[in-house]
Formats: C-alpha cells, structure tokens, sequence
C-alpha cells in the first residue's frame, strides 16, 4: 500500500469536479478520466478508432483520489437564486441577476427550467451507474463554494469524522468573461490551499482546440469563411468521441451543505419551483401588452433540457430525415424539425458537436438508424453537410469570444475602429472598396441621448414596443411574440430583428442581445453576442453595412404569410387568396403587403378585422416602402425573381443595392433602408 493510500484509510480524498456548460456524461473528458483514473482494472480500448485515449490524465500523474465530488453551481451573477432562500424573509447577500444596459433578468423562465432538467437529468444518471456516483447542486458563486468546502472538509463541519482532504478541484475551460475570471479566483483559492487544480479543455465543440490550425488566438481570421477553408473538408476533422463511463468514485460519505441563507430542495418539481419562484413574480416582464398565447399554435421548441432528451432528439432527427433535408428547410420558421433545434443542448452541454458529427457518420455510413430515409448509407449530403457547416459557424464564435475578450459586450463591436478597414485577413476577404472606410455606427441609448437628436424616454418606449411584438412589422412582432412565449425563434427571424432594433430602429444593439439572452432557452454568450455584433454591422461580416429588408424577407420566406398569422393572431383573418373570374385562386398582393405591415390595410380591411386604434398598425414604428412587382433587381438567392425592389430613397435621401436577402446601403452615412421613422 502506498503512503497516500494508507492515509486514505483513515481520511478521504475527495476529488471535486466544478460542472459549468459541461453538463453531460457521455463524451465528457473529465467524467471519462475520473472514471478511468480509479479503475485499477482500466486498461484503454485501442481496438475501437473512434474513441480517444489521448485526453485523460494517466494514472501516474493524476492526483490520487478516493472519492469524486461533481458540483453544479447555479451562478446568483447569471441566474437568479433568491428562490432558494430558506427562509422567504430572509435576504439574498447577491445582487439581483439582472443585465448591464437594460436592466433586464439575464436568465429568463424558458432556459431557467432547461437548466434545472439538465442538472437534474445528470444528477438521475449519475445516481443510475449505482456505485454511489451523484451530483451536488448548489446556488451563489463559483469561488465561494468551493472555498466553503474546502473549509468543511478540513475541519469536518466540526465533526472529526466527516474530515477529509480535497485531493484536487477539476473545471471545464469556458470562454465567457466571467467564467474566465471565476476560474482565476478559484485557481487562486486552490493555490493558497495547496491543492490540485487543473482545467480540463472544453470538448463540446465541433474541432477540437489541439486540432486547430492556428498556434495562437490572435491569428484566428476575422473572417469566418478564412477560418473554414483552412480546415475543409469539415467531415475529417472531429476527433472521436470518448468513452461514457460506467462507473465512477463513489460521492465523500459526508458532503459539505448548502451555505447559509440558501437550502437546495430535495425533489426537482422544489428546485423548479426556487428556480422560477423570482421570476413568476411579474410574468409580463415589466410589459403593458407582454405578448399572449395565441390558441392552435405550437413551440418550435418543446424539448425538455438533459442530455437524455438531447440523445433523443438526435436519434429522431436522424431516424426521421431532417438531417439529411436541413438543408432545404433550415430557413423555414414554423415546426419542429425545419432545424435540428440542438442549439441549446449544445450551450448547456448536454451534448457535444462531435456526437452529432458521429451520428451522422453512421447513417452517411450505412450503420443505425436512418435505413429508410433517401442517402442513407450513400456518404454526406447536402443536409448532413450544412450541419457541420453551421456547428463550425459555433466553433467560431466561440474563438471569436477567446480572441475579442470584452469587447464582445462593446457597443462599438469587437474590432477598434482604426482596424475596422484595415484588419480584414488577406486575400479574397478583404472588404470591398467602397466599405473601406466605414464610420462607427451611432446607436440611440436607452438612458441618455447619443447625440443625434434623440430622446432617451421615446427610445425606451419604442424598445418596450419591440419587446412586445407590436412594431407594425408582421416578421419582426411574429418573431418577437414566438420568442417571448417559447424562448426559441428561428436564425432566419433572429438575423431580421436584430437588424430590425440596430439598423432601422437604429438602438443600441446591446439591449436586443440581453433581451436575447433573457429569453433564449438556447443562449449562448458567443453566439449571441457575436451574432449581435455581426449582424448589427459591428462585428466581422466582410459585408458590413447589410441591412435585411423583413418585407421583402417574409415575402421570401413566410410567402403565404403562416408565421405571422400564427404569432400573430389578430391578422389571422386577413384573406390572401382572391377568386379570378376562371376559378383560379389567385394571391391577392395587396393583402399580402398588409398582413407584412398592417398600416397598409385599406381602413375597410382594419375595420373588419378590428384593428383600428391599434398603436401596431395607425402608429407603426417604421414604415417600410416595398411593392411587389415586375422590378428588374438581381436574383441573389433564386428566390424573388421578378419582384421590383423600391427603396423609398427620397425618404431620407438614401439609395440602395439589392444583395439577394439584404439590401445595402449605397452611402454609409445613414444607415436604413426605404424606411420612414414614424416615431
Ligand atoms: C441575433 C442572433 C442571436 C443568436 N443567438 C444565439 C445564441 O444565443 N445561442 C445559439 O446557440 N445560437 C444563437 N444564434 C445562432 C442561431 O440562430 C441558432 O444557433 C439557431 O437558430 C438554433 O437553432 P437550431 O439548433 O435549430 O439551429 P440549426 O439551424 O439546426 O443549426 C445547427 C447548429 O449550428 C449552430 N448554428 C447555427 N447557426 C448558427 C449561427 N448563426 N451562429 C453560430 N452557430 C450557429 C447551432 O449550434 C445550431 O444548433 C443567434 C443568431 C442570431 C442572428
């Protein structure tokens, strides 16, 4: 017996594992080497290629261990937790989690309850493997938790018997700011304790960090398609999954508790309940007309968090087709299974980018399931490909967090405006000639004038009017009312709304991505601030200065008008269809162009529909000039032919180029497009 091992006959030795967005067991490295690390027996598999040996600590230098602690810590900075006061008049010691600009709850009740099923769905299959493995929940700040247990553990919680020594305290590798900064204070705590640290790397992503071409961050292009074509073809490049372990270290006999004033309920309908408990406190959010359900409508987005129900999901999305359609559907905006809808098992990481590559090499293949569906067994498709076309796009963002730091939450985006013409990596991605010198773009600011004339109290109502689906722009209130009431909307309606707020609202596009994050069950710091960023014209779009036209947007994309009406029910009336004199049934375009702007419904239409006085349709928030006709614009996409595009150009003395899905602004002072401000 070694020296260490006759101690731990006397005194554990706990092995604590903080979980962040690695919530999962399967393809999880740090699970895996725990695992592997205790099993006297282990001896690696090498017959199978697809799984990984390479990545776990060896038995000679991994710290030596009796116990093993997986914590989560629900973040009183990023999710509420007053719900878990033990005693309700008691006062939470954080401050509220609430966003820096608009003041709003950074984590809104859709992903609040995603979480929650995740970390309870860990803790189940954890509890599962039956050899005495779990999960321990607990609320407030990463560093102060641990620093509590190492506490506890070296002075028994008073008891001598419940002593233990922490051998060593594990952590996934995060990107966001704070997580950044929370793991220094917990390496700090660590170091001064004497006790092992290590940070594992984040393996959820599609390409593995070991596996990228360049050596360090600062090199990463500024421009996502540079960054693919230097990694293609996509399909060779994941590593394999690893191991899911069935078996783990048994939990210490005794577990540090909760720290005063907060207590973690026993069941999860109780830690539901502490979770949503703040929240359910306003449910309008602080709205006059929040958005309400309208009836015979379904969520794109009825998935339950856990990495239960995101094997579930790939297996159908396989088994069924839609991954192999993606491609053909991926810009459709109502159902289930137009997308894969993964985004926020991702985020949580209840599943990794790579199991879903692998799923898809097996039907690509020929193995499991799938036998019925066209390609099966006849190698990538066109659908299977743009999924790892856009898991890279994730991958990106994320580096593009660890390149760009803070900047990412910078109202004037993530490259300085000195770079802005001059820092676009070379070759073919330089920015065109006459984007060269693009000025910083001026955002109206919901607490003080940004200098262009515009009042802080009009901006905010017209915010409030965004937030409720009540803009008098049928995509952008769709869009908004799906999301308020499911937490998910479409990629093709978040790229409309969020240019919606930057360009023609012409507001600080901070506050649409907390209200994003807020609401999102799928947020995602990199993906939806650099999203934000990208499509708001300060981040790396090569074509800054798109603005997307959502008329002509819902004529491309919801051309019968279904989404809107869905979401937005008092327009479900409108009637698009008219009888020709032959029979024919005929889309009647007048209608059409009401249902996308409700101002434009003759005072008739209104009437009968009940729609007059109604601030979304007399006092729209901006009046969008576009006729469908026999124009000649260009054809970008394939879609649209023959429609004419009719900037309003007189409006605000500005003229404009068609680019397929999104118009450009032809001079760069002025940014919006045929637009008449109405407020
Ligand atoms: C303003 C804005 C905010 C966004 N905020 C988020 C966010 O907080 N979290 C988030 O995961 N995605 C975000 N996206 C990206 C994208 O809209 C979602 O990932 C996608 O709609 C999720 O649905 P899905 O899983 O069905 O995607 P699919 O179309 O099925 O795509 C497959 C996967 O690829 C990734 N992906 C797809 N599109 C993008 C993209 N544009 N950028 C990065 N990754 C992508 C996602 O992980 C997605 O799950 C945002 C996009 C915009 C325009």
């Amino acid at each position: 017996m070694t020296e260490p091992e006759m101690e731990a006959e006397i005194k554990p030795r706990v092995l604590i594992y903080i979980l962040q967005h690695d919530v999962r067991l399967s393809d999880n490295p740090v699970f895996h080497a725990a695992s592997c690390c205790s099993n006297k027996e282990y001896e690696p598999d090498t017959s199978d290629t697809r799984h990984r040996e390479d990545s776990f600590l060896t038995k000679q230098n991994a710290p030596f261990f009796t116990h093993f602690l997986p914590v989560y810590v629900f973040p009183a900075n990023q999710i509420e937790v007053s719900g878990f006061l033990a005693d309700p008049a008691d006062r939470s010691p954080y401050p509220e989690a609430r966003s820096r600009v608009a003041g709003l709850w950074r984590t809104g009740p859709h992903r609040a309850k995603f979480v929650a099923e995740g970390v309870w769905d860990l803790k189940q299959n954890l509890e599962d493997l039956n050899c005495g493995s779990g999960l321990q929940i607990r609320v407030g700040r990463i560093e102060e938790v641990v620093e509590d247990m190492l506490d506890w553990f070296e002075g028994g919680g008073g008891s001598n018997d419940s002593r233990a020594d922490v051998a060593g305290i594990w952590m996934t590798s995060e990107e966001g700011t704070e997580e950044v900064n929370s793991r220094q204070r917990v390496r700090n705590i660590a170091r001064q304790r004497d006790v092992d640290f290590k940070v594992w790397e984040d393996e959820k992503y599609y390409i593995d960090d070991r596996d990228m071409p360049i050596d360090d961050i600062s090199e990463l292009p500024n421009i996502y398609t540079t960054y693919r074509k230097s990694l293609e073809p996509l399909r060779s490049r994941p590593r394999p999954i690893i191991p899911t372990p069935t078996s783990l270290p048994p939990l210490p006999p005794n577990i540090p508790p909760q720290k005063h004033p907060f207590e973690i309920p026993t069941e999860f309908s109780g830690l539901l309940k502490a979770i949503l408990y703040p929240l359910n406190d306003d449910t309008t959010f602080g709205l006059h007309s929040p958005p309400l359900w309208p009836t015979h409508v379904a969520s794109a987005h009825p998935f339950v968090g856990g990495e239960t129900a995101a094997q579930e999901r790939l297996a159908h999305l396989i088994s069924g087709g839609a991954m192999s359609s993606y491609n053909a559907t991926r810009n459709e905006m109502l159902g289930v299974d137009f997308s894969t809808k993964l985004s926020a098992f991702l985020a949580q990481g209840h599943q990794t980018a790579r199991q879903i590559h692998w799923a898809m090499v097996d039907f690509e293949e020929g193995r499991g399931p799938g036998k019925s569906i066209d390609g099966y067994g006849n190698g990538e498709n066109n659908g299977t490909a743009a999924v790892r076309f856009e898991l890279l796009w994730r991958d990106y963002m994320r580096l593009c967090a660890r390149k760009f730091g803070s900047r990412m939450f910078d109202i004037r985006g993530i490259l300085p405006d000195s770079q802005k013409a001059t820092n676009w990596n070379h070759g073919s991605d330089k920015p065109p000639r006459d984007q060269e010198r693009w000025p910083t773009k001026r955002f109206k600011l919901l607490d003080s004038s940004c200098g262009m004339g515009d009042e802080p109290e009009k901006t905010r109502e017209v915010f409030a009017r965004f937030r409720s689906g009540r803009t008098g722009i049928g995509l952008i209130d769709a869009s908004n009312r799906e999301l308020f009431l499911t937490g998910y909307t479409s990629n093709r309606a978040r790229q409309n709304v969020a240019s919606f707020l930057s360009s023609h609202l012409e507001i600080d596009w901070r506050v649409g991505a907390e209200w994003y994050e807020f609401l999102l069950t799928d947020y995602d710091m990199a993906n939806n601030w650099g999203n934000w960023q990208y499509v708001a014209g300060v981040g790396n779009d090569p074509r800054q200065g798109r603005i997307f036209n959502p008329v002509k947007q819902a004529l491309d994309y919801d051309s019968k008008g279904e989404y809107i009406k869905a979401w937005v029910p008092e327009l479900r009336e409108v009637q698009l269809t008219r009888t020709l004199r032959s029979g024919r049934e005929e889309l009647d375009q007048q209608k059409l162009m009401g249902l996308y702007q409700a101002w434009r419904m003759t005072d008739d239409e209104k009437r009968r529909l009940g729609l007059i006085g109604l601030d979304w349709v007399e006092r729209p928030l901006v009046r969008i000039q576009f006729s469908v006709g026999r124009g000649k614009g260009h054809n970008g996409d394939g879609r649209g032919r023959g429609r004419g595009w009719r900037g309003n150009s007189r409006a605000r003395g500005r003229s404009f180029k068609r680019l397929g899905n999104e118009e450009r602004v032809g001079r760069v002072e002025s940014p919006g497009v045929g637009v008449e401000a109405a407020y």
